[in-house]
């Protein structure tokens, strides 16, 4: 099993075994940790330190230290140390794309960054109004899917088609308790992890809605790697540089995730709707593995989301250009991934084999993508693999 961060330890700039970069808390910022409730954490959120900056070396208050990444480390700490200027003095990072791709849906990126926990503030605030104190570490994340399940198949179909229809997640109601985890957990710009981003009777649901789909089933892939996966949604098609209509609609099932993603996610979700996603399903013992690469930067947004669902594993981020860089990051089951910016940019992303711990590991990867029938480069003709040989020749 990964051991699991608390990614609250970003926000004091503790050092992870993923960044092994940032350095580790005082003891005096550790005897501000919020023993318990969120007048503490506040608190605790609000302690002035200072970390290291991993790229520049920089001395940073820890709450702009994403900020200061994100801006290619032109935030410098003299013009974000007082309090409350960060923002103002901020500038887009020099990574966002500047080209006019047309997308059908919102894109992400929205007037640079807030401190990685001014949105833990917010959710504080929205959850001191209804929250009671014995309310803050208990009960579940959300309120549960299905309070029973029966084993049999029938049964199973019966509440994968009655959650479809009735929309029974996408009506789950939020509860107050639940605080994803937000920060800068690896120090990679724009990437944040936030941790129990479902709960588990989600997470069982999401699955057997996953593996009990009648029409849209697990089919092995091996474009990245080998493994089994599905998608919904859009299709983009990375070859042809087109995107078709979908064969699958992005399902009921995940409108609540989605929904999840925009009210309690890091400011870039905001006003995140993704129009396709693919799931993986890695078995471990067949050898499966997601091999580096980075997401279409063209044809997909400036945000990617990425579901951990039935296993941790530990994801390897790598940077070339520019001095390189490999950071690895754990995701456990159940947390939510978020790359933006740099991250999603500049880093190739990966998970290799050995780095899988548990047998089965399910991801949902979630995108907006561009809606676009020609191809994207003016002229561009798709030649198909069997008439590549033929190029220079009369095709
Ligand atoms: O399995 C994951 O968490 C990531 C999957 C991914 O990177 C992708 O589908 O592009
Ligand atoms: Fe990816």
């Amino acid at each position: 099993m990964a051991s699991r961060q608390c990614s609250l330890d970003s926000f004091y700039g503790k050092k992870t075994e993923e960044s092994g970069e940032v350095e580790r808390s005082t003891a005096k910022r550790k005897s501000a940790r919020p023993a318990n409730g969120s007048k503490a954490l506040r608190a605790c959120l609000e302690v002035n330190s200072f970390v290291t900056c991993p790229v520049c070396q920089q001395r940073v208050p820890h709450t702009i230290i994403n900020i200061h990444l994100d801006s290619g480390c032109e935030a410098s700490a003299g013009s974000i140390h007082q309090k409350g200027s960060a923002e103002v003095s901020l500038t887009r990072k020099s990574t966002e794309p500047t080209s006019s791709n047309k997308f059908g849906v919102h894109t992400g990126l929205k007037g640079g960054w807030r401190p990685s926990h001014q949105n833990v503030l917010d959710i504080l605030d929205e959850a001191d109004k209804a929250d009671t104190p014995d309310s803050l570490h208990a009960g579940p994340a959300y309120a549960p899917i299905h309070q029973e399940r029966e084993s049999s198949v029938q049964d199973d179909d019966e509440a994968c088609k009655a959650a479809s229809e009735s929309r029974q997640v996408g009506s789950l109601r939020k509860a107050p308790m639940l605080r994803p985890s937000v920060g800068a957990t690896s120090g990679l710009p724009g990437h944040f992890v936030l941790d129990n981003f479902i709960s588990e009777e989600e997470e069982a649901l999401i699955l057997r809605c996953l593996d009990e789909d009648p029409e849209n089933r697990w089919a092995f892939n091996s474009f990245n790697g080998n493994s089994r996966g599905k998608r919904y949604g859009v299709e983009c098609d990375l070859v042809r540089r087109i995107t078709k209509p979908p064969r699958f609609q992005m399902p009921d099932w995940l409108q609540v995730v989605m929904q999840r993603m925009r009210e309690v996610g890091p400011p870039v979700l905001a006003d995140f709707h993704p129009n396709e996603c693919n799931a993986i399903d890695y078995r471990r013992d067949e050898g499966h593995e997601l091999l580096a690469h980075c997401d279409d930067r063209q044809m997909s947004g400036d945000v990617i989301c990425n579901l951990s669902l039935a296993g941790d594993c530990k994801m390897t981020y790598t940077k070339e250009k520019g001095g390189f860089r490999k950071v690895d990051v754990s995701l456990p089951r159940r947390s939510l991934q978020v790359q933006a910016g740099g991250v999603r940019y500049d880093y190739m992303h990966g998970i290799t084999n050995d780095h899988l711990f548990s047998e089965r590991r399910v991801s949902i990867t979630f995108r907006e993508s561009k809606i676009q029938s020609r191809p994207l480069y003016e002229g561009a003709r798709y030649v198909s693999m069997k008439n590549r040989f033929k190029w220079g020749q009369k095709l």
